[in-house]
């Protein structure tokens, strides 16, 4: 809509000043020549934007393109379909690298090809910003952090939060993921224990969302909330309505695309995220003072790495201002939690279709960890003989999830500067959307069971893979940082979890695949349930 007034305006104020002369000078009737001269203004405005310069003029134009009207351009028909799907066909009819319109002739690239996608993430990845829009939406929720950043700012703090991501400060964190695995396996054991039947229906991905939250808010900041105990703290409500999917909030979003300035109405959807973020901030500044009142200078959690980089003016002469940790903490909060319970919670459903598979990984986390299985508690556990990365299926199983339900199935970036993409020019300002989920299921990537879930097929990956065809962190200097943190922690829940309960769909639920939305993460619309029975022995 920005586009849309940005560009009518020019023509408004010339069709006014023409209508202006032409009543002042030529002794026109001002109404009916005003009436004459906007309704001409306004089609040459349509023609112009909607066919002349898309077909004729753009840069872009030699760029395959999805037939369509520019007027709306091809944004309900991605709405209306799971994320990735349209892309998919596109791609599959056009090539890997197609032009698409959002409405008022907004165009857009999709982008599925190697060695561009190399380009955009990895060779000129600061070349290729967030979008505006993305970096608006993203900082209404989480404000200003390193998600939002860009350019030189970004590359600082980057550098900053490294150490607290690097393979040994997330090896010690091990012993918290077990304690919080094995403390939400409890709960589920005592459920189990007060039921009638030998099993219960758990929404799993609400249990694995409030583990993750507590998890990141332990070892990355600190503190403790305990949301596996309390399921109604205020901060996992406030996520539960930051990633609520309902047809109002489904709405909101396609009508913010076209009018940003929804946003700003005064309606209770609105009222609610902005309520959501007050106690996600309420939170995080409580979280600084406490830290600010007793700084712990050898702490390598995430908190200390941004207290330390705000206190230390980097080596480019660039600080991380207090006034930014708040928001950062935030960031950390708002995708270091939901990103791994989604991931979890998909693995677990898939798991439990599976049921040969299940069996398969129960088999091999016995084989590595024999004493999950003897009843081991948190307490017993010796962290030094237990390296979840030592299972090859286990890394198989997580790998497969992710490329088949990416818990992030799509992100966007713009160009920054003029830009060349293979044979094609790419004017600055250029949209690009780097579908994920359509990347995830190429046969031209994957071979011809692209479409199955099957772990193992990365033991023998066709010669047609890239690592630019899985993409769930994307990579490069904007890749996602929690890699490692997220791979740990899943996999030391679900080795917990595989030792002590069995998993299986549950009957009176549709399939949760069915039911696939995307609004930040792609999770199931009414949750992930699943029937839990405790293992035999
Ligand atoms: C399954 C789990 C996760 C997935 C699938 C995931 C995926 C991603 C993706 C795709 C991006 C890039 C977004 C973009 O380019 O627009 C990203 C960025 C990021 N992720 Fe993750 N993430 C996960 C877990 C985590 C965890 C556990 C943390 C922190 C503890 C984390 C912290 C971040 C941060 C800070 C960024 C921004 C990086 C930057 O811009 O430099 N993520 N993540």
């Amino acid at each position: 809509m920005a586009l849309f007034t940005f560009r009518l305006l020019p023509l408004v104020c010339t069709a006014s000043i023409a209508i202006y002369v032409l009543s002042r000078f030529m002794h026109f009737e001002t109404k009916s020549t005003g009436a004459l001269t906007y309704s001409i203004t306004f089609i040459i405005y349509l023609l112009y934007w909607l066919y002349i310069y898309p077909y004729h003029l753009s840069p872009l134009r030699h760029v395959p393109t999805v037939p369509g009207c520019p007027l709306w351009g091809h944004v309900f028909e991605i709405f209306n379909a799971e994320i990735g799907a349209v892309q998919q066909k596109w791609h599959k009819t056009h090539g890997p690298i197609v032009r698409y319109f959002y409405p008022f002739g907004k165009e857009i690239l999709s982008v599925v090809d190697n060695s561009a996608l190399k380009h955009i993430l990895v060779e000129a990845s600061y070349n290729y910003e967030k979008t505006a829009s993305n970096r608006k939406f993203l900082s209404r929720l989480f404000g200003e952090g390193i998600l939002t950043a860009g350019g030189k700012v970004h590359a600082q703090q980057r550098k900053a939060l490294n150490p607290a991501f690097s393979i040994s400060a997330i090896k010690a964190l091990a012993p918290a993921f077990w304690d919080y695995s094995c403390s939400m396996s409890s709960y589920w054991e005592q459920d189990i224990k007060e039921s009638s039947d030998d099993s219960v229906s758990l929404d799993i991905s609400d249990w694995a969302s409030r583990a993750t939250l507590d998890i990141i808010v332990a070892v990355g900041f600190g503190a403790k909330i305990d949301t596996l105990h309390n399921s109604t703290a205020p901060l996992i409500e406030a996520f539960r309505t930051v990633f609520r999917f309902d047809a109002v909030a489904k709405l909101l979003a396609v009508l913010h695309i076209l009018f940003p300035i929804v946003r700003y109405l005064p309606i209770k959807e609105n009222r609610e995220v902005d309520a959501a973020k007050r106690t996600l901030f309420e939170f995080a500044s409580g979280l600084i003072q406490e830290k600010e009142a007793n700084i712990n200078s050898t702490g390598n959690n995430i908190l200390s790495q941004l207290v330390r980089g705000d206190r230390k003016p980097q080596a480019a002469g660039e600080d991380i201002f207090s006034r930014v940790i708040c928001d950062q903490i935030a960031t950390f909060l708002g995708v270091g939690q939901d990103t791994s319970a989604t991931w979890l919670s998909w693995t677990l459903h898939l798991l439990s279709k599976h049921q040969h598979m299940q069996v398969k990984l129960r088999e091999e986390i016995r084989s590595h960890f024999p004493f999950l299985f003897r009843g081991a508690t948190h307490e017993k556990i010796d962290f030094t003989e237990v390296d979840v990365d030592r299972l090859p299926y286990l890394n198989n199983v997580c790998r497969e999830s992710l490329r088949f339900i990416p818990p992030i199935p799509f992100v966007s970036r713009e160009a920054a500067r003029d830009e060349r993409l293979g044979e094609y020019f790419i004017p600055k300002g250029t949209v690009i959307h780097i579908p994920i989920n359509t990347i995830h299921r190429m046969p031209e990537y994957w071979g011809p069971n692209s479409n199955a879930f099957d772990p193992d097929r990365w033991n023998c990956l066709p010669a047609s893979y890239t690592n630019n065809a899985f993409l769930p962190f994307t990579q490069g200097p904007r890749g996602c940082i929690g890699r490692k943190f997220a791979d740990t922690e899943v996999k030391t829940i679900l080795c917990c979890l595989l030792s002590k309960f069995q998993f299986s769909p549950d009957p009176a639920v549709q399939d949760p695949e069915e039911l696939k939305r995307y609004r930040i993460v792609q999770k199931s619309q009414y949750g992930i349930r699943l029937k839990v029975s405790k293992l035999d022995g």
